[in-house]
Protein backbone atom coordinates (compact mmCIF):
# COMPACT_ATOMS: atom_id res chain seq x y z
CA UNK A 1 0.00 0.00 0.00
CA UNK A 2 2.80 2.30 0.78
CA UNK A 3 4.35 1.48 -2.44
CA UNK A 4 1.50 2.28 -4.34
CA UNK A 5 0.99 5.91 -2.03
CA UNK A 6 4.72 6.31 -3.58
CA UNK A 7 3.35 6.54 -6.74
CA UNK A 8 0.44 9.01 -6.11
CA UNK A 9 1.49 13.16 -6.30
CA UNK A 10 1.30 14.91 -3.39
CA UNK A 11 -2.26 16.83 -2.76
CA UNK A 12 -3.91 15.18 -5.53
CA UNK A 13 -7.74 15.23 -4.52
CA UNK A 14 -9.37 11.63 -2.92
CA UNK A 15 -12.28 11.85 -6.31
CA UNK A 16 -9.20 12.33 -8.94
CA UNK A 17 -7.27 9.49 -6.97
CA UNK A 18 -10.40 7.18 -7.24
CA UNK A 19 -11.13 7.39 -10.86
CA UNK A 20 -7.39 6.89 -11.61
CA UNK A 21 -7.80 4.20 -9.73
CA UNK A 22 -10.99 2.65 -11.37
CA UNK A 23 -9.45 3.40 -14.92
CA UNK A 24 -6.61 1.77 -14.17
CA UNK A 25 -7.79 -0.87 -12.70
CA UNK A 26 -9.87 -1.16 -16.18
CA UNK A 27 -7.02 -1.19 -18.20
CA UNK A 28 -5.50 -3.71 -16.11
CA UNK A 29 -8.45 -6.21 -15.67
CA UNK A 30 -9.12 -5.69 -19.73
CA UNK A 31 -5.45 -6.82 -20.59
CA UNK A 32 -6.29 -10.07 -18.48
CA UNK A 33 -9.38 -10.56 -20.14
CA UNK A 34 -9.39 -9.53 -23.64
CA UNK A 35 -9.62 -11.64 -26.14
CA UNK A 36 -6.20 -12.91 -27.75
CA UNK A 37 -5.50 -14.06 -30.86
CA UNK A 38 -5.52 -18.15 -32.11
CA UNK A 39 -2.13 -19.36 -32.67
CA UNK A 40 -1.62 -20.47 -36.20
CA UNK A 41 -3.39 -18.14 -38.06
CA UNK A 42 -1.31 -14.82 -38.79
CA UNK A 43 -3.20 -11.47 -37.37
CA UNK A 44 -2.96 -8.88 -40.68
CA UNK A 45 -2.48 -5.06 -39.72
CA UNK A 46 -2.08 -2.40 -41.89
CA UNK A 47 -0.62 1.27 -42.48
CA UNK A 48 1.59 0.35 -39.01
CA UNK A 49 -1.18 0.52 -36.99
CA UNK A 50 -2.48 -2.19 -34.48
CA UNK A 51 -4.77 -4.99 -36.08
CA UNK A 52 -7.64 -3.36 -34.01
CA UNK A 53 -7.22 -0.29 -35.65
CA UNK A 54 -6.16 -1.82 -38.94
CA UNK A 55 -9.26 -3.44 -38.86
CA UNK A 56 -11.74 -0.71 -38.12
CA UNK A 57 -10.63 2.21 -40.07
CA UNK A 58 -9.27 0.06 -43.18
CA UNK A 59 -10.79 -3.23 -43.16
CA UNK A 60 -10.89 -3.77 -46.94
CA UNK A 61 -7.25 -3.44 -47.11
CA UNK A 62 -6.83 -5.88 -43.97
CA UNK A 63 -8.60 -8.10 -46.10
CA UNK A 64 -6.58 -7.73 -49.55
CA UNK A 65 -3.38 -7.56 -47.18
CA UNK A 66 -4.14 -10.95 -45.35
CA UNK A 67 -5.14 -13.02 -48.92
CA UNK A 68 -2.01 -11.85 -50.57
CA UNK A 69 0.41 -12.14 -47.55
CA UNK A 70 -1.04 -16.06 -47.03
CA UNK A 71 -1.96 -16.53 -50.57
CA UNK A 72 -5.18 -18.43 -50.09
CA UNK A 73 -4.56 -19.19 -46.38
CA UNK A 74 -7.01 -18.76 -43.45
CA UNK A 75 -5.88 -15.26 -41.42
CA UNK A 76 -6.84 -13.58 -38.08
CA UNK A 77 -8.07 -9.91 -37.92
CA UNK A 78 -9.09 -8.43 -34.28
CA UNK A 79 -12.44 -6.77 -34.15
CA UNK A 80 -13.24 -4.79 -31.68
CA UNK A 81 -14.90 -7.94 -29.97
CA UNK A 82 -11.61 -10.24 -30.41
CA UNK A 83 -10.46 -11.96 -32.98
CA UNK A 84 -12.07 -13.66 -35.97
CA UNK A 85 -10.35 -16.12 -38.63
CA UNK A 86 -11.20 -15.22 -41.86
CA UNK A 87 -11.66 -18.22 -44.60
CA UNK A 88 -10.92 -17.73 -48.34
CA UNK A 89 -13.92 -18.41 -50.55
CA UNK A 90 -13.06 -21.35 -51.15
CA UNK A 91 -14.35 -22.73 -47.86
CA UNK A 92 -17.87 -21.70 -48.21
CA UNK A 93 -19.60 -24.66 -49.73
CA UNK A 94 -17.76 -27.07 -47.18
CA UNK A 95 -18.81 -25.29 -44.11
CA UNK A 96 -22.35 -23.81 -45.21
CA UNK A 97 -23.77 -26.93 -43.29
CA UNK A 98 -21.32 -28.00 -40.39
CA UNK A 99 -23.63 -29.40 -37.38
CA UNK A 100 -19.65 -27.58 -35.80
CA UNK A 101 -21.06 -24.06 -36.61
CA UNK A 102 -23.50 -21.93 -34.76
CA UNK A 103 -25.08 -18.68 -36.34
CA UNK A 104 -26.40 -16.22 -33.09
CA UNK A 105 -23.22 -17.18 -31.60
CA UNK A 106 -21.50 -15.50 -33.85
CA UNK A 107 -22.86 -12.03 -33.22
CA UNK A 108 -23.57 -13.16 -28.83
CA UNK A 109 -20.27 -10.92 -27.99
CA UNK A 110 -20.34 -7.82 -29.97
CA UNK A 111 -24.06 -7.40 -28.20
CA UNK A 112 -24.32 -6.80 -24.26
CA UNK A 113 -27.31 -9.10 -24.11
CA UNK A 114 -27.64 -9.16 -20.55
CA UNK A 115 -28.77 -5.74 -20.42
CA UNK A 116 -32.09 -3.85 -20.38
CA UNK A 117 -32.68 -2.87 -24.03
CA UNK A 118 -31.10 -5.78 -25.86
CA UNK A 119 -34.00 -8.55 -25.30
CA UNK A 120 -34.73 -8.68 -28.84
CA UNK A 121 -30.50 -9.73 -29.32
CA UNK A 122 -30.87 -12.54 -26.43
CA UNK A 123 -34.29 -13.18 -27.71
CA UNK A 124 -32.48 -14.42 -31.20
CA UNK A 125 -29.36 -15.94 -29.07
CA UNK A 126 -32.20 -18.06 -27.03
CA UNK A 127 -34.86 -18.80 -29.44
CA UNK A 128 -33.63 -18.09 -33.07
CA UNK A 129 -36.23 -20.84 -34.02
CA UNK A 130 -38.95 -17.99 -33.98
CA UNK A 131 -37.56 -15.36 -36.35
CA UNK A 132 -35.88 -18.27 -39.08
CA UNK A 133 -39.55 -20.09 -38.69
CA UNK A 134 -41.74 -17.44 -38.98
CA UNK A 135 -40.06 -15.80 -41.98
CA UNK A 136 -38.94 -19.26 -44.21
CA UNK A 137 -42.24 -21.22 -43.07
CA UNK A 138 -44.99 -18.60 -43.28
CA UNK A 139 -43.69 -15.26 -44.85
CA UNK A 140 -42.25 -16.88 -47.37
CA UNK A 141 -44.82 -18.70 -48.38
CA UNK A 142 -47.26 -16.47 -48.28
CA UNK A 143 -45.12 -14.16 -50.94
CA UNK A 144 -48.37 -13.91 -53.20
CA UNK A 145 -50.80 -13.46 -50.14
CA UNK A 146 -49.01 -9.89 -48.72
CA UNK A 147 -47.95 -8.72 -52.80
CA UNK A 148 -51.16 -6.92 -52.47
CA UNK A 149 -50.21 -5.83 -48.79
CA UNK A 150 -47.02 -4.23 -50.17
CA UNK A 151 -48.24 -2.93 -53.53
CA UNK A 152 -51.02 -0.86 -51.74
CA UNK A 153 -48.76 0.39 -49.26
CA UNK A 154 -45.90 1.40 -51.78
CA UNK A 155 -48.45 3.35 -53.48
CA UNK A 156 -49.34 5.81 -50.22
CA UNK A 157 -45.78 5.75 -48.63
CA UNK A 158 -44.17 7.20 -51.95
CA UNK A 159 -46.91 9.46 -52.72
CA UNK A 160 -46.54 11.09 -49.05
CA UNK A 161 -42.81 11.11 -48.92
CA UNK A 162 -41.58 12.06 -52.44
CA UNK A 163 -44.94 13.99 -53.45
CA UNK A 164 -45.67 15.21 -56.80
CA UNK A 165 -43.43 18.14 -57.76
CA UNK A 166 -42.27 17.97 -61.29
CA UNK A 167 -39.47 20.37 -60.54
CA UNK A 168 -35.96 19.00 -59.49
CA UNK A 169 -36.29 18.27 -55.37
CA UNK A 170 -33.11 17.40 -53.54
CA UNK A 171 -33.72 14.09 -51.12
CA UNK A 172 -31.63 12.76 -48.18
CA UNK A 173 -32.50 9.60 -49.73
CA UNK A 174 -31.05 7.35 -47.18
CA UNK A 175 -33.47 8.81 -44.72
CA UNK A 176 -36.65 8.51 -47.09
CA UNK A 177 -35.69 4.72 -47.97
CA UNK A 178 -35.86 4.20 -44.32
CA UNK A 179 -39.40 5.32 -43.84
CA UNK A 180 -40.61 3.84 -47.22
CA UNK A 181 -39.15 0.63 -46.39
CA UNK A 182 -40.01 1.02 -42.82
CA UNK A 183 -43.46 1.50 -43.49
CA UNK A 184 -43.64 -1.02 -46.22
CA UNK A 185 -42.03 -4.15 -44.27
CA UNK A 186 -44.90 -2.88 -41.42
CA UNK A 187 -47.58 -3.60 -43.14
CA UNK A 188 -46.83 -7.42 -43.44
CA UNK A 189 -44.93 -7.54 -40.18
CA UNK A 190 -47.85 -5.69 -38.15
CA UNK A 191 -50.52 -4.90 -40.18
CA UNK A 192 -52.10 -1.56 -41.41
CA UNK A 193 -52.98 0.18 -37.96
CA UNK A 194 -49.30 -0.14 -36.86
CA UNK A 195 -47.17 0.35 -39.96
CA UNK A 196 -48.35 4.12 -40.08
CA UNK A 197 -48.30 4.42 -36.03
CA UNK A 198 -45.27 6.99 -35.76
CA UNK A 199 -44.24 5.77 -32.62
CA UNK A 200 -43.54 2.33 -34.21
CA UNK A 201 -41.88 3.69 -37.41
CA UNK A 202 -39.91 5.66 -35.27
CA UNK A 203 -39.08 2.52 -33.19
CA UNK A 204 -38.53 0.42 -36.56
CA UNK A 205 -36.16 2.73 -37.70
CA UNK A 206 -33.70 3.82 -34.96
CA UNK A 207 -33.82 0.32 -32.84
CA UNK A 208 -30.98 -1.22 -34.69
CA UNK A 209 -28.99 1.72 -35.29
CA UNK A 210 -29.04 2.41 -31.24
CA UNK A 211 -28.28 -0.92 -30.50
CA UNK A 212 -25.32 -0.69 -32.65
CA UNK A 213 -23.99 2.59 -31.39
CA UNK A 214 -24.60 1.62 -27.93
CA UNK A 215 -22.59 -1.80 -28.27
CA UNK A 216 -19.87 0.30 -29.95
CA UNK A 217 -19.56 2.59 -27.59
CA UNK A 218 -19.51 0.14 -24.94
CA UNK A 219 -17.30 -2.51 -26.44
CA UNK A 220 -15.14 0.31 -26.18
CA UNK A 221 -14.78 0.66 -22.83
CA UNK A 222 -12.85 -1.59 -20.79
CA UNK A 223 -14.93 -4.19 -19.11
CA UNK A 224 -14.88 -2.75 -15.90
CA UNK A 225 -16.66 0.39 -16.33
CA UNK A 226 -19.09 -0.80 -19.01
CA UNK A 227 -22.01 -0.83 -16.25
CA UNK A 228 -21.45 2.94 -15.91
CA UNK A 229 -20.98 3.95 -19.45
CA UNK A 230 -24.25 2.01 -20.20
CA UNK A 231 -25.63 3.79 -17.54
CA UNK A 232 -24.54 7.45 -18.65
CA UNK A 233 -25.24 7.24 -22.54
CA UNK A 234 -28.28 8.40 -24.15
CA UNK A 235 -28.67 5.32 -26.72
CA UNK A 236 -29.59 3.31 -23.94
CA UNK A 237 -32.18 5.01 -22.27
CA UNK A 238 -33.62 5.41 -25.60
CA UNK A 239 -33.12 1.71 -26.34
CA UNK A 240 -35.08 1.28 -23.19
CA UNK A 241 -38.16 3.60 -23.92
CA UNK A 242 -38.10 2.04 -27.30
CA UNK A 243 -38.67 -1.40 -25.67
CA UNK A 244 -41.33 -0.41 -23.60
CA UNK A 245 -43.47 1.10 -26.28
CA UNK A 246 -42.87 -1.58 -28.51
CA UNK A 247 -44.41 -3.35 -25.41
CA UNK A 248 -47.31 -0.82 -25.40
CA UNK A 249 -48.20 -0.78 -29.14
CA UNK A 250 -47.29 -4.52 -29.93
CA UNK A 251 -48.91 -6.38 -26.96
CA UNK A 252 -53.03 -5.31 -27.37
CA UNK A 253 -52.35 -6.54 -30.62
CA UNK A 254 -50.63 -10.00 -29.62
CA UNK A 255 -53.61 -10.28 -27.32
CA UNK A 256 -56.65 -9.48 -30.31
CA UNK A 257 -55.17 -12.44 -32.07
CA UNK A 258 -55.12 -14.23 -29.38
CA UNK A 259 -58.27 -13.86 -28.41
CA UNK A 260 -59.77 -14.65 -32.33
CA UNK A 261 -57.53 -17.90 -32.12
CA UNK A 262 -58.38 -19.02 -28.75
CA UNK A 263 -62.55 -18.51 -29.55
CA UNK A 264 -61.99 -20.36 -32.77
CA UNK A 265 -60.24 -23.62 -30.71
CA UNK A 266 -62.69 -23.42 -28.19
CA UNK A 267 -65.99 -23.59 -30.55
CA UNK A 268 -63.92 -26.31 -32.61
CA UNK A 269 -63.28 -24.62 -35.44
CA UNK A 270 -59.70 -23.80 -37.43
CA UNK A 271 -58.53 -20.62 -37.14
CA UNK A 272 -58.53 -17.91 -39.33
CA UNK A 273 -55.79 -17.00 -41.58
CA UNK A 274 -53.65 -14.78 -41.17
CA UNK A 275 -51.66 -12.73 -43.17
CA UNK A 276 -48.64 -10.70 -40.62
CA UNK A 277 -45.84 -11.87 -38.98
CA UNK A 278 -47.38 -11.03 -35.36
CA UNK A 279 -50.31 -13.59 -36.39
CA UNK A 280 -47.13 -16.29 -37.85
CA UNK A 281 -44.91 -15.94 -34.61
CA UNK A 282 -48.00 -17.09 -33.00
CA UNK A 283 -48.55 -20.06 -34.87
CA UNK A 284 -44.83 -21.39 -35.42
CA UNK A 285 -44.29 -20.83 -30.97
CA UNK A 286 -47.15 -23.52 -31.03
CA UNK A 287 -48.45 -22.58 -27.25
CA UNK A 288 -44.83 -21.75 -25.89
CA UNK A 289 -44.71 -18.23 -23.89
CA UNK A 290 -42.54 -16.52 -25.69
CA UNK A 291 -41.53 -12.68 -26.15
CA UNK A 292 -43.11 -11.77 -29.62
CA UNK A 293 -42.55 -7.90 -29.11
CA UNK A 294 -38.57 -9.14 -28.76
CA UNK A 295 -39.48 -11.27 -31.69
CA UNK A 296 -40.86 -8.45 -33.49
CA UNK A 297 -37.85 -5.93 -32.97
CA UNK A 298 -35.37 -8.84 -34.20
CA UNK A 299 -37.67 -9.23 -37.54
CA UNK A 300 -37.33 -5.73 -37.69
CA UNK A 301 -33.04 -5.51 -36.73
CA UNK A 302 -32.80 -8.11 -39.68
CA UNK A 303 -35.07 -5.90 -42.25
CA UNK A 304 -35.17 -2.90 -42.25
CA UNK A 305 -31.62 -1.67 -42.34
CA UNK A 306 -30.44 -4.62 -45.06
CA UNK A 307 -33.52 -3.77 -47.23
CA UNK A 308 -32.94 0.22 -46.99
CA UNK A 309 -29.31 -0.04 -47.59
CA UNK A 310 -29.85 -2.60 -50.70
CA UNK A 311 -32.55 -0.24 -52.31
CA UNK A 312 -30.69 3.00 -51.63
CA UNK A 313 -27.78 1.78 -53.40
CA UNK A 314 -30.04 1.00 -56.36
CA UNK A 315 -31.30 4.41 -57.07
CA UNK A 316 -27.72 5.74 -56.35
CA UNK A 317 -26.84 3.26 -59.56
CA UNK A 318 -29.53 4.17 -61.63
CA UNK A 319 -27.75 8.23 -60.98
CA UNK A 320 -24.88 6.51 -61.70
CA UNK A 321 -25.42 4.65 -64.94
CA UNK A 322 -29.21 6.77 -66.23
CA UNK A 323 -28.50 4.56 -69.38
CA UNK A 324 -30.29 1.69 -67.44
CA UNK A 325 -32.79 3.60 -66.20
CA UNK A 326 -34.90 3.30 -69.69
CA UNK A 327 -33.92 -0.23 -70.20
CA UNK A 328 -36.00 -0.98 -66.80
CA UNK A 329 -38.87 1.04 -67.11
CA UNK A 330 -39.57 -0.49 -70.81
CA UNK A 331 -39.54 -4.27 -69.20
CA UNK A 332 -41.61 -2.56 -66.03
CA UNK A 333 -44.02 -1.16 -69.12
CA UNK A 334 -44.01 -4.99 -70.60
CA UNK A 335 -44.55 -6.81 -68.01
CA UNK A 336 -46.46 -5.27 -64.95
CA UNK A 337 -48.46 -3.32 -67.81
CA UNK A 338 -49.57 -6.78 -69.45
CA UNK A 339 -49.71 -8.48 -66.38
CA UNK A 340 -50.51 -6.52 -63.65
CA UNK A 341 -49.77 -7.55 -59.80
CA UNK A 342 -49.80 -11.39 -61.11
CA UNK A 343 -47.92 -14.07 -59.20
CA UNK A 344 -45.03 -14.79 -61.43
CA UNK A 345 -45.26 -10.60 -62.17
CA UNK A 346 -41.97 -10.32 -60.61
CA UNK A 347 -39.83 -13.40 -61.46
CA UNK A 348 -40.29 -12.19 -65.27
CA UNK A 349 -38.67 -8.85 -64.30
CA UNK A 350 -35.61 -10.08 -65.32
CA UNK A 351 -33.39 -7.20 -66.01
CA UNK A 352 -34.31 -5.87 -62.75
CA UNK A 353 -33.44 -8.43 -60.96
CA UNK A 354 -30.17 -8.42 -62.69
CA UNK A 355 -29.35 -5.01 -62.29
CA UNK A 356 -30.19 -5.33 -58.55
CA UNK A 357 -27.71 -8.59 -58.26
CA UNK A 358 -25.37 -6.72 -60.09
CA UNK A 359 -25.69 -3.67 -57.52
CA UNK A 360 -24.83 -5.72 -55.02
CA UNK A 361 -21.81 -7.38 -56.87
CA UNK A 362 -20.50 -4.28 -57.09
CA UNK A 363 -21.51 -2.44 -53.95
CA UNK A 364 -21.69 -5.12 -51.41
CA UNK A 365 -22.49 -4.27 -47.84
CA UNK A 366 -20.07 -6.00 -46.51
CA UNK A 367 -16.47 -7.87 -47.78
CA UNK A 368 -17.10 -11.16 -45.59
CA UNK A 369 -20.11 -13.03 -45.02
CA UNK A 370 -21.41 -16.07 -43.17
CA UNK A 371 -20.19 -15.10 -39.90
CA UNK A 372 -20.24 -18.22 -37.44
CA UNK A 373 -19.00 -19.23 -33.98
CA UNK A 374 -17.24 -23.05 -33.89
CA UNK A 375 -18.87 -24.75 -31.21
CA UNK A 376 -16.73 -27.79 -31.13
CA UNK A 377 -13.34 -28.23 -32.66
CA UNK A 378 -13.15 -28.96 -36.50
CA UNK A 379 -11.12 -29.78 -39.25
CA UNK A 380 -11.64 -29.02 -42.54
CA UNK A 381 -10.67 -31.04 -45.91
CA UNK A 382 -6.98 -29.89 -46.59
CA UNK A 383 -6.39 -29.69 -42.54
CA UNK A 384 -7.05 -26.53 -41.30
CA UNK A 385 -8.14 -26.86 -37.91
CA UNK A 386 -11.36 -24.59 -36.40
CA UNK A 387 -10.34 -24.42 -33.04
CA UNK A 388 -13.68 -24.25 -30.53
CA UNK A 389 -14.84 -20.97 -29.25
CA UNK A 390 -12.93 -19.22 -32.26
CA UNK A 391 -15.34 -16.86 -34.75
CA UNK A 392 -15.10 -17.73 -37.98
CA UNK A 393 -16.58 -15.82 -42.08
CA UNK A 394 -15.67 -16.38 -45.02
CA UNK A 395 -14.19 -13.73 -48.11
CA UNK A 396 -16.85 -12.80 -50.19
CA UNK A 397 -15.59 -13.44 -54.50
CA UNK A 398 -17.33 -10.80 -56.34
CA UNK A 399 -14.09 -9.50 -58.44
CA UNK A 400 -12.65 -12.91 -59.59
CA UNK A 401 -12.40 -12.66 -63.06
CA UNK A 402 -13.00 -16.46 -63.85
CA UNK A 403 -16.55 -15.88 -62.30
CA UNK A 404 -17.00 -12.23 -63.38
CA UNK A 405 -16.14 -11.36 -66.84
CA UNK A 406 -14.52 -7.98 -66.42
CA UNK A 407 -15.33 -7.79 -62.99
CA UNK A 408 -15.05 -4.16 -62.56
CA UNK A 409 -17.89 -3.12 -64.98
CA UNK A 410 -21.18 -2.40 -64.02
CA UNK A 411 -23.08 -4.37 -66.16
CA UNK A 412 -26.70 -3.86 -64.94
CA UNK A 413 -27.77 -7.39 -67.63
CA UNK A 414 -24.89 -9.04 -66.55
CA UNK A 415 -26.90 -11.91 -64.56
CA UNK A 416 -29.76 -12.13 -67.95
CA UNK A 417 -27.00 -13.24 -69.63
CA UNK A 418 -25.88 -15.54 -67.50
CA UNK A 419 -29.00 -16.87 -66.95
CA UNK A 420 -29.58 -18.04 -70.99
CA UNK A 421 -26.18 -20.50 -70.22
CA UNK A 422 -27.95 -23.78 -70.66
CA UNK A 423 -28.63 -24.86 -67.26
CA UNK A 424 -27.84 -21.53 -65.32
CA UNK A 425 -31.71 -20.27 -65.69
CA UNK A 426 -31.59 -20.51 -61.35
CA UNK A 427 -27.89 -20.06 -61.00
CA UNK A 428 -28.44 -15.83 -60.81
CA UNK A 429 -31.57 -15.30 -59.73
CA UNK A 430 -31.26 -11.98 -56.74
CA UNK A 431 -31.96 -14.33 -54.21
CA UNK A 432 -29.64 -17.35 -55.45
CA UNK A 433 -26.58 -18.47 -53.18
CA UNK A 434 -23.50 -19.78 -53.90
CA UNK A 435 -19.93 -18.95 -52.83
CA UNK A 436 -19.71 -16.82 -55.84
CA UNK A 437 -23.07 -14.73 -54.41
CA UNK A 438 -22.60 -14.69 -50.95
CA UNK A 439 -24.85 -10.87 -50.38
CA UNK A 440 -27.49 -13.24 -48.24
CA UNK A 441 -25.17 -15.85 -46.39
CA UNK A 442 -25.05 -18.85 -48.17
CA UNK A 443 -26.27 -22.66 -46.57
CA UNK A 444 -28.55 -23.50 -43.61
CA UNK A 445 -28.42 -20.30 -42.53
CA UNK A 446 -28.64 -17.91 -45.57
CA UNK A 447 -30.56 -15.22 -45.51
CA UNK A 448 -34.41 -16.45 -45.20
CA UNK A 449 -35.51 -13.12 -45.59
CA UNK A 450 -34.17 -12.79 -48.90
CA UNK A 451 -37.31 -13.52 -50.76
CA UNK A 452 -39.54 -10.82 -49.18
CA UNK A 453 -36.65 -8.56 -49.62
CA UNK A 454 -36.63 -9.18 -53.47
CA UNK A 455 -40.16 -8.77 -53.58
CA UNK A 456 -40.48 -5.61 -51.46
CA UNK A 457 -37.41 -3.79 -53.15
CA UNK A 458 -38.83 -4.47 -56.85
CA UNK A 459 -42.36 -3.29 -56.06
CA UNK A 460 -40.30 -0.12 -54.53
CA UNK A 461 -38.30 0.27 -57.41
CA UNK A 462 -41.23 -0.41 -59.94
CA UNK A 463 -42.88 2.98 -58.49
CA UNK A 464 -40.04 5.15 -57.85
CA UNK A 465 -38.93 4.46 -61.59
CA UNK A 466 -42.27 5.20 -63.45
CA UNK A 467 -43.49 8.02 -61.12
CA UNK A 468 -40.03 9.51 -60.75
CA UNK A 469 -36.72 10.72 -62.88
CA UNK A 470 -33.55 10.40 -60.17
CA UNK A 471 -29.85 11.85 -60.69
CA UNK A 472 -27.31 13.42 -58.49
CA UNK A 473 -27.57 16.78 -57.25
CA UNK A 474 -25.69 18.99 -59.25
CA UNK A 475 -24.12 21.52 -56.83
CA UNK A 476 -22.53 18.57 -53.87
CA UNK A 477 -20.10 16.06 -54.56
CA UNK A 478 -21.26 12.81 -55.56
CA UNK A 479 -21.85 10.91 -52.45
CA UNK A 480 -19.08 9.11 -51.02
CA UNK A 481 -20.30 6.02 -49.07
CA UNK A 482 -19.70 5.33 -45.46
CA UNK A 483 -17.16 2.60 -44.46
CA UNK A 484 -16.23 1.29 -41.24
CA UNK A 485 -14.37 -2.31 -40.47
CA UNK A 486 -15.81 -3.98 -43.55
CA UNK A 487 -19.11 -2.35 -43.80
CA UNK A 488 -20.02 0.02 -46.84
CA UNK A 489 -23.33 2.02 -46.39
CA UNK A 490 -25.32 4.84 -48.07
CA UNK A 491 -24.24 7.80 -45.77
CA UNK A 492 -27.05 9.20 -43.42
CA UNK A 493 -26.52 12.56 -45.37
CA UNK A 494 -26.45 11.47 -48.98
CA UNK A 495 -28.54 13.71 -51.35
CA UNK A 496 -29.83 13.22 -54.87
CA UNK A 497 -32.99 14.61 -56.28
CA UNK A 498 -35.91 13.44 -57.77
CA UNK A 499 -38.73 14.95 -60.07
CA UNK A 500 -42.06 13.67 -60.55
CA UNK A 501 -42.90 11.82 -64.10
CA UNK A 502 -45.75 10.59 -65.75
CA UNK A 503 -45.56 7.33 -65.96
CA UNK A 504 -46.91 5.21 -69.20
CA UNK A 505 -48.59 2.82 -66.65
CA UNK A 506 -50.28 3.65 -64.32
CA UNK A 507 -49.41 1.52 -61.29
CA UNK A 508 -52.03 2.65 -58.92
CA UNK A 509 -54.75 0.93 -60.73
CA UNK A 510 -53.86 -2.15 -62.17
C1 LIG B 1 -31.65 -6.92 -48.94
C2 LIG B 1 -31.97 -7.21 -47.69
C3 LIG B 1 -31.28 -8.24 -46.83
C4 LIG B 1 -29.98 -8.64 -46.81
C5 LIG B 1 -28.83 -8.11 -47.66
C6 LIG B 1 -29.86 -9.68 -45.81
C7 LIG B 1 -28.69 -10.35 -45.50
C8 LIG B 1 -28.60 -11.39 -44.58
C9 LIG B 1 -27.38 -12.12 -44.30
C10 LIG B 1 -26.03 -11.86 -44.95
C11 LIG B 1 -27.67 -13.03 -43.35
C12 LIG B 1 -26.69 -14.04 -42.73
C13 LIG B 1 -26.65 -15.29 -43.60
C14 LIG B 1 -25.48 -16.21 -43.36
O1 LIG B 1 -24.60 -15.87 -42.59
O2 LIG B 1 -25.41 -17.31 -44.00
C15 LIG B 1 -29.07 -12.88 -43.01
C16 LIG B 1 -29.74 -13.63 -42.06
C17 LIG B 1 -31.06 -13.45 -41.73
N1 LIG B 1 -31.96 -12.60 -42.34
FE1 LIG B 1 -31.57 -11.34 -43.85
N2 LIG B 1 -31.09 -9.89 -45.24
C18 LIG B 1 -31.99 -9.04 -45.84
C19 LIG B 1 -33.34 -8.93 -45.57
C20 LIG B 1 -34.02 -9.68 -44.64
C21 LIG B 1 -35.43 -9.59 -44.38
C22 LIG B 1 -36.40 -8.66 -45.13
C23 LIG B 1 -35.71 -10.46 -43.38
C24 LIG B 1 -37.04 -10.79 -42.74
C25 LIG B 1 -38.19 -10.64 -43.34
C26 LIG B 1 -34.47 -11.13 -43.01
C27 LIG B 1 -34.36 -12.10 -42.04
C28 LIG B 1 -33.18 -12.76 -41.73
C29 LIG B 1 -33.07 -13.76 -40.67
C30 LIG B 1 -34.21 -14.23 -39.75
C31 LIG B 1 -31.75 -14.20 -40.67
C32 LIG B 1 -31.12 -15.24 -39.73
C33 LIG B 1 -31.20 -16.62 -40.35
C34 LIG B 1 -30.85 -17.75 -39.39
O3 LIG B 1 -30.93 -17.56 -38.17
O4 LIG B 1 -30.54 -18.86 -39.87
N3 LIG B 1 -33.48 -10.62 -43.80
N4 LIG B 1 -29.62 -11.88 -43.78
Amino acid sequence: MEAIRNFVPEGLPVSVQVIGATILLGIVYSLFTKNRPWPSFPVVSVRGLSPRKSWMYHGHEVLDEGSKQTNGRPFQIMTGTGPKIVLPNKYADEIRNSPELNFPKAFSSDFFVNYPGFEAHKQGLTHDFLLRDTVRLKLTQSLGLVTGDLVDETISTVDDIFGHSDAWTTRMIREDLLEVVARVSSRVFLGEALCRNRRWLDIAKTFTVDSFSLSFIMRMAPAIVRPFVYLVLPHSARLRKSVRDAHTLIVPEVKKRKAVVDAARAAGEKPPKVADTLGWMYDIAKGQDLDFVSGQLSLTMAAIHTTTESTGRTLLDLCEYPEVVQQLRDEIIEVVGREGWAKTTLYKLKLLDSFLRESQRVSPLTAMSMNRYVEKTMTLSDGVRLPKGARIAILNDFTNPEIYAEPEKFDAARFVKKRREPGQENSWQFVTTSPAGLSFGHGEHACPGRFFASNEIKIILCHLLMKYDWRFAPDVPKPEPHVFESIISVKPDTQIQARRRKPEVDLDNL
